[in-house]
């Protein structure tokens, strides 16, 4: 399927993050749009079902753009918008990124299940998809598509054709930039261009498995070159571009909180069967010195935050480099003093895989880890997995759950999430996890 680096393709998957990085301008604007989400009206809704930010800022852009034409417009996530407001709407404008294998984003569980009902009739709508994808996919705009043939089943009138945008391609963001200007009545375009990168330099490089049977991963601590550190929170994300190949930046999880006073990735190498290395992870965890410049920027990854889960206990459930934003999230309630936090964590062997070893101890010493299961798949014994540590203590799991905890999940795609969700659903039942889902209590960064 990927041929390139598969470090983080969510975002990585490219020259997307054109578009992904672009906004950090919107970033406050971004937030307020979500507090006052429910009762705003606004003739035009530009609704997005993003998983890692780049379709929400692709709204934020085409919201603006619309504004700047006199209209009334509002973005919402998908999973805020209801059955009333789905059948009620005049003019919605969709934006929608496809997952997995041709899958919708969590975001977009609950419009998937109203499209999915015979009995929506949506007449009134007129409607224009905007969605995103990654050609080398095989289910190319999958869920763009289904999504585009589902309100149009339901009787919505579509304004213009589907825009597809391959990995961020600036002539589809074009196209689709011409019909807002055509809507709006007007030529002047808010900028939509990405943020620069800063300049960075690699403060610090250590092996974190030194005799893996995996591959090499690396702690990577960056400092700007010059001035404080930027504002990020628990959960966000970086873009790097390597030299060789600056027009396809690599997006990586923060793994540390602004409190430490550095930014620090954990990157794993990534080893074709050549024994070449992969072109972005090589640079950053072999040929670049410590002390080298980087080029990298910060960007939100809302769906990941903390947000309104932050007063609630904390399951962080994680495989291989996804306890990099687990760790970034334990570091920080640490710091707020909020210890109801279970730390679920998976790798090859305890002897050379235990990343974060020291500050999982930390923790649990300062009494900020009321629960910790460590699994490793290749030192034997019954729970091997992630999901099998889950299904050992599935009574823990849902008083965890009764009492109101949110369930983080960051690493492997394949393998890992889909086998947590499906032992999540098996353990809580399918209206529990879908009730997770549509309370925000159930947030996935997965790769
Ligand atoms: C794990 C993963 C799976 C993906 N699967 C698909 C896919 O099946 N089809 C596709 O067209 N794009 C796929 N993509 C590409 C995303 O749809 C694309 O990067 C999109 O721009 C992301 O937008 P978002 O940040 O708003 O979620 C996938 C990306 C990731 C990270």
């Amino acid at each position: 399927m990927m041929t390139v680096d598969p470090v983080r393709w969510g975002g990585a998957a490219a020259a997307v993050a054109a578009y992904a990085g672009m906004c950090l301008a919107l970033l406050r604007a971004r937030r307020a749009v979500h507090k006052d989400s429910g009762g705003e009206h606004a003739d035009w809704l530009v609704a997005y079902a993003s998983q890692t930010g780049t379709g929400e800022a692709l709204a934020q852009h085409t919201v603006a753009t619309l504004r700047t034409g006199g209209l009334s417009a509002r973005a919402l996530s998908v999973e805020h918008l209801d059955q009333a407001s789905l059948r009620g709407a005049a003019r919605i404008l969709f934006i929608a990124s496809t997952y997995g294998e041709g899958d919708a984003p969590d975001s977009a569980a609950r419009l998937a299940r109203l499209l999915d009902d015979p009995g929506m009739d949506l007449g009134r709508l007129h409607y224009g998809v905007l969605a995103l994808g990654d050609s080398t996919y095989a289910n190319y705009c999958g869920f763009g598509r289904r999504l585009d043939a589902a309100l149009q089943a339901r009787g919505a009138q579509a304004l213009f054709a589907r825009v597809e945008v391959d990995r961020g391609r600036s002539a589809a963001i074009e196209a689709w930039q011409h019909h807002l200007s055509h809507l709006a009545g007007t030529s002047d375009a808010p900028d939509w261009s990405a943020p620069a990168y800063g300049d960075w330099r690699i403060a610090s490089r250590r092996l974190l498995n030194p005799g893996s049977a995996g591959a090499p991963v690396y702690r990577i601590d960056l400092l700007p070159a010059a001035g404080p550190l930027p504002a990020w929170e628990a959960g966000d994300l970086v873009q790097v571009s390597a030299p060789g190949d600056p027009a396809y930046p690599r997006e990586y999880s923060i793994a540390s909180t602004m409190a430490e006073g550095c930014l620090s990735l954990l990157v794993r190498l990534h080893q074709r069967e050549d024994g070449s290395v992969g072109l972005a992870s090589g640079w950053l965890c072999r040929e670049a010195r410590e002390g080298a410049p980087v080029l990298l920027r910060v960007r939100q990854h809302s769906r990941f935050r903390i947000g309104d889960n932050a007063g609630r206990p904390l399951i962080l459930i994680g495989n291989g480099t996804g306890i990099a934003g687990l760790r970034a999230h334990l570091q920080r309630r640490a710091e707020a003093g909020q210890a109801r936090n279970w730390l679920v964590f998976g790798e090859r062997q305890a002897a050379h895989d235990h990343f974060c070893a020291a500050d999982i101890a930390a923790w649990q010493r300062a009494g900020m880890l009321d629960a910790l299961s460590v699994v490793f798949s290749r030192d034997g014994g019954s729970e091997r997995y992630v999901q099998h540590a889950l299904a050992a203590r599935a009574a823990e799991l849902q008083a965890w759950v009764a009492e109101g905890a949110a369930i983080y999940v960051c690493g492997s795609l394949r393998g890992m999430a889909g086998a947590v969700h499906a032992t999540l659903e098996a353990v809580l039942g399918l209206d529990t996890v879908a009730m997770l889902d549509e309370a925000g209590r159930y947030r996935r960064d997965v790769y």
